[in-house]
């Protein structure tokens, strides 16, 4: 991971383009984790293929006031293909990949993400976005937790020194299995657990956003980390992007 010694923007950054789009963040069932099965509203057209989704999440999207529970419904009503998003799934011998799909009109980045056997990112925030997360291939390991300040804020604590980072919750997602998380539900890790077989997920932020926070897990201390695309709609990046790091920990 590559720090950058510049002063934390993105919260700032993040919360300017959510004034303007006006999105809801953290609301009704937003607030749970979400695995598929809990979902009860079908989605208006059924999702068949990769296209048919980024259609219908640019109808989601179409308008200011975001509903991220439909947004998650249409996540979990696409059955995973591999011949919908194979021309999009760049591995990394080292680390995980970020490959841009779809840029949603500025309101939303839809990526796929490859894991190779091992693959990791550090304890990260969102940068106020919404995370919808989709297991396209494989076995994801999702590590929560909380964020690191609520002692340093303690008036009881007037040291303010950094704190561990205590864990939530850990769950496992399968194929086709989503989840969903944003700052207010905590932090998280994610893993390809195997140690034989690569996974590959899909990730819908909104907003968009190009740098997040990683974590020391011992200190609590924040780092500033940008993130980047691996490659941008099935083309790969020219290697000075490449080689900029994303929040992985191996
Ligand atoms: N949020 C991470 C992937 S994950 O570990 O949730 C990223 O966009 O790189
Ligand atoms: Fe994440």
């Amino acid at each position: 991971m590559q720090a950058v010694q510049e002063p934390l923007r993105i919260g700032v950054a993040a919360v300017e383009i959510n004034n303007n789009q006006q999105l809801q963040i953290a609301k009704g069932r937003a607030n749970q984790e979400s695995h598929f099965p809990m979902f009860t509203k079908s989605p208006k057209h059924q999702v068949l293929t990769l296209q048919d989704l980024i259609g219908e999440l640019h109808q989601a999207f179409a308008t200011d006031l975001v509903d991220i529970d439909h947004v998650q419904e249409l996540m979990a009503s696409y059955k995973s293909n591999p011949a919908d998003w194979r021309r999009y799934a760049k591995f990394d011998r080292h680390r995980y990949t970020r490959n841009l799909v779809d840029a949603g009109n500025g309101k939303f980045n839809l990526i796929v993400l490859c894991w190779g056997e091992g693959h990791g990112s550090a304890i990260h925030d969102h940068a106020n976005a919404h995370c919808v997360m989709k297991v396209l291939q494989g076995e994801l390991a999702e590590v929560r937790y909380a964020w690191p300040h609520e002692k340093q804020l303690d008036a009881n604590n007037p040291t303010k020194e950094p704190s561990a980072i205590y864990e939530i919750e850990r769950n496992t997602f399968g194929q086709n299995s989503i989840c969903y998380i944003n700052d207010s539900l905590g932090l998280h890790r994610v893993e390809n657990p195997s140690t034989v077989n690569p996974a590959v997920s899909l990730h819908l932020y909104s907003p968009p956003f190009t740098t997040c926070s990683v974590f020391n897990k011992q200190t609590g201390q924040r780092t500033a980390c940008k993130v980047t695309f691996w490659s941008k709609f099935g083309e790969r990046r020219n290697r000075v992007i490449q080689e900029e790091r994303d929040p992985e920990d191996n």
